[in-house]
């Protein structure tokens, strides 16, 4: 088949949950949007940082791994974690409850599907949401271990739940514990004290987790799997297969691949924690593309600070900066951003973050 008539008559029955039936032209992006790298193109990497020496105040190693996590978020907005605590036995359970999950049949799979306003339990691309639709399955679960239990009696029953909750409410305690580790070397390698971010996160009901499978594409050069976008919360923990597919840009330009490391988590930092930084921080567009081939499955772990928690940067970095710029960013309330996220449908860019903005640049 030559690619119009693969546009035209294949059916996609992996991502029609709804009853539409879906053909490949209904993924087709905008031409700006094609992404010229394939899935496994890799040219540059971003840095990896391991944190199995990062002893707490020893000889200054702890301090060394903490500046250079703040260079990488500085310079890339990404970086590769390794040696991290989070066990294997915890990362290959929570992947293997997903796959089994995205393996039920459409049917089952919509018991659990979102409802209501909130963007939260199972969903596959929906007609509705008109152009550029994502090829991938989604599930939105927020870090609340009822929240978690009740999507999960509705898709497995009462009886049969647990092992799939407990899985995933075991990993979204073990990767939170590492997101406070990480939040807590950011502020130290900032120069704050150490639980500058951390002492915001005491309320952990804001933060969620989404996990993406995409399904092999007939027509990767003109869909995505998710398309550019920038994450909106603080941090983001991501967790990846074998197949490759994340894509970051650099520099506002230049698409790099992310090479998967086995065991590895990909960090990254989200809009709210680049304005708490005052820009220094990074929060940088990345997207995740398809190949015809292999089905991919990865996780994020978006890191949302308490509803009432104020984003206002320090003085410190708006003085202190060397950069000679003051402050950019009204101070906010997670609370207030999250309702903004909440109207806009579809975000691409820093588009939310805008709105705080002191001073055009
Ligand atoms: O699948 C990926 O690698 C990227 C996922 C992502 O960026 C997201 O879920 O926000
Ligand atoms: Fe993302």
């Amino acid at each position: 088949m030559d690619t119009e008539e693969i546009e035209k008559q294949h059916v996609v029955d992996a991502l029609s949950s709804t009853g539409t039936i879906l053909r490949v032209k209904d993924f087709v992006w905008c031409a700006e949007e094609w992404p010229d790298l394939t899935h496994d193109a890799y040219a540059e990497e971003i840095p990896v940082i391991s944190l199995a020496a990062a002893v707490r105040y020893d000889d200054g190693e702890y301090d060394r791994r903490c500046r250079e996590m703040v260079e990488a978020s500085i310079e890339w907005g990404f970086f590769k974690l390794v040696d991290h605590g989070v066990s294997s036995e915890i990362m290959e359970n929570f992947k293997d409850r997903c796959e089994e999950f995205f393996d039920l049949c459409t049917e089952e799979k919509m018991k659990g599907a979102r409802s209501g306003g909130l963007p939260l339990g199972y969903s596959a691309s929906n007609i509705d949401y008109g152009l550029n639709l994502p090829w991938a399955e989604i599930v939105q679960l927020l870090h609340s271990p009822q929240q978690v239990v009740h999507f999960t009696k509705n898709v497995y029953g009462d009886q049969n739940h647990q092992h799939f909750s407990d899985a995933i409410i075991e990993y979204m305690e073990a990767v939170d514990r590492l997101g406070m580790r990480i939040l807590e070397m950011l502020a130290r390698g900032l120069g704050l004290c150490d639980d500058f971010f951390t002492k915001n996160f005491k309320d952990k009901e804001q933060t969620m987790l989404r996990v993406n499978r995409y399904p092999p594409c007939p027509l990767p050069e003109k869909c995505l799997g998710l398309g550019s976008h920038s994450d909106p919360q603080t941090l983001t923990i991501l967790l990846q297969d074998h197949v490759g597919g994340l894509q970051v840009q650099k520099n506002g330009e230049q698409w790099v691949g992310i090479r998967p490391v086995s065991g590895s988590f990909v960090v990254n930092i989200g809009d709210t924690l680049e304005a708490w930084t005052n820009g220094r921080l990074k929060s940088v567009v990345h997207r995740a593309v398809v190949n015809r081939e292999k089905t991919r499955l990865s996780a994020a772990y978006f890191m949302s600070p308490a509803r009432d928690a104020v984003i206002e940067c320090p003085s410190h970095l708006v003085a202190g900066g060397g950069e000679g710029h003051g402050r950019k960013y009204a101070a906010f309330t997670w609370e207030d951003f999250r309702k903004e996220l909440l109207k806009q449908r579809r975000v691409t860019g820093k588009t939310a973050l805008k709105r705080y903005l002191l001073s055009p640049h």
